[in-house]
């Protein structure tokens, strides 16, 4: 896929702005960056001239002016007083304050819900007037705030192509709780945000924000807020927020998280414990009333400015807080909750054979158990090229289409207790990890011999067990355990791509529907995409496994 450039005329020269695969597109008003900046003036902002803010294709962006910037470089000085919070909120009294998390969004969407609605009597309305007067194309809210929003086109509801991707699963299920996103932020509306509402219009109540103007409000936080410091917590920060996202960035936010919560003073102030020695100085410097947008590397001239949001962040999590998705991201994965995984099992092995829980000591025990064997070092299994040594995503599947050695775990352990007819083998940790081991050891001989066409004399743990001695009829073959391993991870991957996106249609056909969609079916447009690239990860990690059921089968 080709990444559309977007020019703009900057002082007479022409800049390209790299743009994503796909966004919501919305257009500042060229003189709303010009009242913004106005009123950043007005209030003590710095802006280094070798950079310009400007109208882009996706609301405002930076650009570099004529000459490259070095790194290490102050280029924008945010007075801390300018950014809102809930604690520079004038309503800040009748907010729940939350230091982080889901709670921190919502107060502040209720902050910001009320200085969006009072217009011209807000301090921050030049500010407020840049954002995007939308709800930002965020899916929480695709199809709220539409009019007629059961009248999709043919091929154009987003959600039937969302389904089962990872952006579905952070959208509509949230872990063990019955709650998903949208009905926890409906809760806050009613149970929070229209009491406070009640009391701030008074006298005025058909000026409080509606339940759309309140979703706005929470699309603009979860798209452009920045946790600044103790005391501000997630605030809306001028000019910080007007920077595009890449993975590699250019400029980073600096601030001193560390003041002290009760007045964000830098210094030593009032409420500090006069009995306990204080970090912070009592001599006041000037740079401490500011963030710092400061530069991380060298920028060329003519080019747009980057902020990264996180270089961590997948597709499917762009999509969710921020709205767009990038053209390829190394950083996109799969992943399965532990109960999933459960679920699985039984509905595969119970259709093979009579098998509980309880086979296995039952379900919470086999948790505990694999979680206490998952700690272990289990270094080794990066020499397969089919599994991948992950410890920040337990049961996943990589973007190089290799699983997690969380997932190779769960269903090893699984089977090596299905198979171990001795009791006292399904109990004992030792052992257990020795079967493991050799389960192991069993792959990577098939996976290497698979490689080189031939098996190696010595590979005994590709012969399956003599029938004379007692042991080893207790003990399960390492090539049966592996074979069905295989063979299960081949069939996780082909039940999830079943049922990625709408069921029933095929690849091919997916690429065809994303060529024919208008360009204005943005929202359609990156939910196919999305799935197209879950699914073609899954296909490939079964594509992988059969073949090497079938090589290993070819070498017996
Ligand atoms: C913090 S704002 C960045 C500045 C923004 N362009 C604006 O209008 O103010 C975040 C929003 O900018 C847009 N955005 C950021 N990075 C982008 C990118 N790489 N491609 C497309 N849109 C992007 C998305 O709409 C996102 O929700």
């Amino acid at each position: 896929m080709t990444i559309p450039m977007w020019q703009c005329n900057v002082l007479g020269f022409a800049v390209q702005i790299k743009q994503c695969a796909f966004h919501v597109r919305f257009m500042t008003e060229p003189n709303a960056v010009a009242n913004l900046l106005a009123w950043c003036s007005e209030r003590g902002f710095w802006i280094d001239p070798s950079i310009q803010i400007i109208s882009g294709p996706c609301g405002v962006a930076v650009v570099s002016q004529d000459s490259t910037i070095p790194e290490d470089r102050i280029l924008v000085r945010i007075p801390r007083e300018s950014v809102l919070s809930v604690k520079s909120s004038p309503i800040s009294d009748l907010i729940p304050p939350h230091p982080y998390g889901r709670g921190a969004q919502l107060s502040l969407a209720l902050a910001l819900s009320v200085e969006l609605v009072i217009g011209a009597t807000s301090p921050w309305f030049l500010y407020l007037q840049s954002l995007p007067r939308q709800i930002p194309g965020i899916p929480l809210f695709w199809s709220r705030g539409v009019e007629n929003q059961q009248s999709f086109p043919p091929n154009g509801d987003p959600f039937e192509w969302l389904n089962g991707t990872e952006a579905w699963k952070m959208l509509f299920d949230s872990g063990d709780s019955d709650s998903s996103l949208v009905s926890e932020i409906d809760e806050y509306f009613h149970e929070v945000a229209e009491p406070v509402y009640a009391q701030v219009f008074e006298s005025s109540p058909e000026k409080a924000p509606s339940s759309p103007e309140f979703y706005h409000a929470y699309s603009l936080v979860s798209s452009r807020s920045f946790l600044v410091d103790s005391y501000h917590g997630l605030s809306m920060v001028p000019i910080a927020d007007a920077f595009n996202h890449t993975q590699e960035n250019h400029v980073h936010l600096e601030s001193d998280f560390d003041v002290c919560p009760e007045c964000g003073s830098l210094q030593r102030c009032v409420h500090d414990d006069t009995t306990e020695p204080d970090p912070r100085s009592i001599v006041p410097d000037d740079a401490d009333n500011f963030y710092e947008m400061v530069s991380s590397l060298p920028i060329p001239p003519h080019s747009e400015v980057f902020n990264t949001y996180g270089e961590t962040l997948t597709n499917a999590q762009l999509l969710v807080q921020y709205g767009f998705i990038l053209d390829g991201n190394d950083n996109d994965h799969l992943t399965w909750t532990f109960d999933e995984l459960a679920q699985f099992s039984e509905h595969h092995l119970l259709a093979s054979g009579s098998w509980t829980w309880d086979s296995v000591g039952g379900l919470p025990e086999f948790r505990d158990l694999l979680r206490s064997i998952n700690l272990r070092p289990w270094e080794r299994i990066s020499e397969s090229e089919l599994v991948s040594l992950d410890r920040t995503h337990q049961f996943s599947l990589n973007g190089d289409a290799t699983i997690s050695h969380g997932l190779w775990l769960f269903f090893a352990l699984l089977l090596v207790c299905l198979r171990n007819t001795s009791p006292y083998h399904t109990r004992n940790l030792d052992s257990l990890i020795v079967l493991l081991e050799e389960t192991l050891q069993c792959q990577l001989t098939l996976e290497s011999s698979e490689s080189t066409n031939h098996a190696d004399d010595d590979d005994t743990l590709l012969v399956p067990p003599s029938p004379g001695h007692s042991d080893q009829q207790q003990r399960p073959s390492p090539y049966g355990v592996i074979l069905e391993l295989a063979r299960l991870l081949a069939s996780l991957c082909r039940a999830r791509s079943a049922r990625t996106g709408r069921a029933g249609v095929e690849m091919a056909e997916l690429g065809e529907i994303l060529d024919r969609l208008p360009n204005d079916m943005t929202p359609t447009k990156m939910a196919i995409s999305l799935a197209m690239t879950e699914r073609s990860l899954l296909d490939s990690c079964m594509s992988a496994w059969d073949g090497f059921v079938d090589g290993a089968l070819g070498q017996a």
